[in-house]
């Protein structure tokens, strides 16, 4: 493959702390010369493997996960090929360094372990600067993805303040180390309104603004400040909201969802990768989607989303009626089952609320809460779903009651991190001797059948989903990001599942296999988008597999030349 020629105007020094440019010791002694690097760097010129292998080593010399998030934290601050390519090449062992679980303790300690600036900080006090703030950082680039974050309930930690940057910037890096967008073409926002986290208030190294959470009309019009600059200066971009508090999750998808392409992780592309996996278990079971019963545990963002998408799938798969459909669902909150008489029920559950008068009869407590346990016995579901943050929610008695209901129960426990899983699954595994169909959030070993095989877990979580739905929005320039759109992209990771081939095999896909998966993922959402008319370019849709493969971002160096008013 002959290297991409880059006319490039930075030189020295400059061109050294320049991470998107620099290469190091990778610099050719022409490059060298060129570029005033010969007395910069000592004489050995190593190739890119040559140093993936030296930063690995580095890299292991570290010996706690956070110790090693820095690590790459910081280089990806000095070299992004380098970056890249140490994750690709060590990718299953180094995802969960750079993102779930090891990112949420790097995120809980931002202020304590701050070192250097990784995206856009756009702080509460200064919205008259926005405009002015958005430019300075995005000047010269062509914006593809901009992931956002108010940190208001960052993966199952809560309020992070300011420390969520680190969700939105970890969510980019996927997008490009599994999607194959081009990492100078996203930018990562965190929208700080405040905190109401008091230990963050009272830290003295607090490095955000140390204010209570800024709520209701000025915080969406600051929201609505961002929307409106993201839609003036990239009209084409996708707009990612990661790990907003559920309430303004919902709102802020259903304002903007017709107006510009944008996409909510927590909901669409939790929902989605938990659609494909529940496919891939009815597949195990040789049942459809519209035979379960479904008991989703915690109606959060992630509930409400994993809800929805399994509704909509079975509306337009298995043609029964949205109210049908929406029977099929027992959701259950802090306060037990959602029903009737439950006070403070928000608007988008109303079409899940179970009627009191079918609950006559079953135990409550003192408090006239119907709970996980007592539901299970009533409804026999065969699907359990856990986005709780409730660790250990599915207990022993929970799990054999399950198991009593049905022959192989499905149990996908997906709170992150790793510490707040409703269930081990190695434990899950055990008390159903082997029959259970398990998927987790976040990574975990392989359980023992009573056969002696192993059983790999299945890592039911939305990165293996969302790189590939925004790459193919991004491709197909899309307008929107239809719910056809997400549907199409998760019976494409359906497909590809391990268990239809073997049904004693993971659900879904290794994270190994992301990047191939994504790109399957990538031409089915191009395709919809292009067959649908969402999409606004005129090529057709059988050319979308080798438009996605041709704009794949991969971390390579480039040939340099000089050029005064070349890129800088
Ligand atoms: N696997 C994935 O891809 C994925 C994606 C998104 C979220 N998640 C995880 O799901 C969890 C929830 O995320 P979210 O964004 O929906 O958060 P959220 O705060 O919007 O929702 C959590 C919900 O759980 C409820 N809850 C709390 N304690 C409970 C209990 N004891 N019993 C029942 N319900 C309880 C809360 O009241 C809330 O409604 C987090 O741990 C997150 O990391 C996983
Ligand atoms: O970030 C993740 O690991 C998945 C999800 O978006 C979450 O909030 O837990
Ligand atoms: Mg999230």
């Amino acid at each position: 493959m002959t290297p991409t020629v880059f006319r490039v105007a930075l030189r020295g020094e400059e061109l050294l702390n320049n991470p998107r440019f620099n290469k190091g010791t990778a610099f050719t002694v022409a490059e060298r010369k060129t570029f005033g690097l010969t007395g910069r760097l000592p004489s050995k010129v190593n190739t890119l493997e040559e140093q993936c292998e030296r930063a690995y080593l580095q890299l292991q010399a570290r010996d706690a996960p956070i110790r090693k998030n820095s690590f790459l934290q910081s280089l990806k601050s000095q070299n992004i090929v380098l970056y890249y390519t140490i994750l690709r090449t060590h990718l299953r062992e180094l995802i969960p360094i750079i993102y779930t679980p090891t990112e949420a303790e790097a995120i809980a300690d931002y202020s304590h372990l701050f070192r250097r600036s990784e995206g856009l900080y756009l702080t509460f006090p200064h919205q008259d600067s926005m405009e002015e703030d958005f430019l300075e950082q995005t000047k010269g680039k062509n914006i593809d993805l901009i992931v956002c974050s108010d940190s208001e309930a960052i993966l199952g930690i809560g309020d992070q303040g300011v420390g969520g940057i680190g969700i939105s910037s970890a969510k980019s890096v996927i997008y490009s180390l599994i999607g194959g967008i081009d990492p100078s073409q996203t930018l990562s926002v965190v929208l700080d309104v405040g905190t109401d986290n008091e230990s963050l208030l009272n830290d003295e190294l607090y490095v955000g603004w140390p204010h209570k959470r800024v709520r209701g009309e000025e915080y969406d019009k600051f929201i609505d400040k961002f929307v409106q600059l993201v839609r003036k200066f990239f009209p084409h971009s996708l707009l990612h909201f990661e790990d907003f508090g559920v309430t303004n999750a919902n709102r802020i998808l259903k304002r903007y969802k017709d107006a510009h392409a944008v996409f909510n992780d927590d909901i669409q592309g939790t929902g989605a990768v938990t659609l494909s996996c529940a496919m891939a278990a009815v597949g195990v079971t040789k049942t459809k989607l519209s035979d379960q019963r479904y008991i989703v545990y915690g109606a959060g963002s992630a509930g409400l989303g994993i809800t929805r998408q399994l509704r909509d799938a079975i509306v337009a798969t298995d043609s029964v009626s949205e109210a049908e459909a929406n029977k099929l669902f027992y959701l259950i909150d802090k306060h037990g089952l959602i029903k009737t008489n439950t006070p403070n029920i928000r608007d988008d559950l109303l079409d899940f609320v179970r009627p009191d008068e079918e609950w006559a009869g079953v135990k409550e407590n003192g408090a006239g809460e119907i709970s996980l346990l007592e539901t299970i016995k009533k409804v026999k579901p065969t699907i359990l779903i856990g986005c709780s943050t409730h660790a250990g929610g599915f207990t022993e008695e929970v799990v054999k009651a399950m198991a009593e209901g049905c022959e192989r129960p499905i149990i996908f426990p997906l709170s992150n991190p790793s510490k707040l899983v409703e269930v081990e699954p190695k434990n899950a595994n055990d008390w159903t001797k082997g029959k259970a169909l398990l998927a987790t959030g976040s990574p975990f070993p392989p359980a023992k059948m009573p056969n002696g095989k192993d059983y790999v877990i299945a890592e039911c979580n939305n990165a293996l989903i969302y790189p590939g739905l925004g790459f193919g929005a991004i491709i197909s320039k899309s307008r929107n990001m239809t719910d056809t759109m997400i549907i199409a992209g998760a019976r494409r990771l359906a497909s590809l599942s391990p268990a239809l081939k073997d049904p004693d095999d993971a659900l879904l896909p290794d994270f190994a296999d992301a990047p191939e998966v994504n790109f399957e993922v990538a031409v089915a959402v191009a395709e919809q988008a292009v067959e649908e008319g969402s999409a606004g370019v005129s090529w057709k849709k059988e050319e979308a597999r080798e438009k996605v493969r041709r704009h794949l971002w991969r971390p390579t160096y480039g040939e340099y030349v000089y050029d005064k008013n070349g890129m800088a």
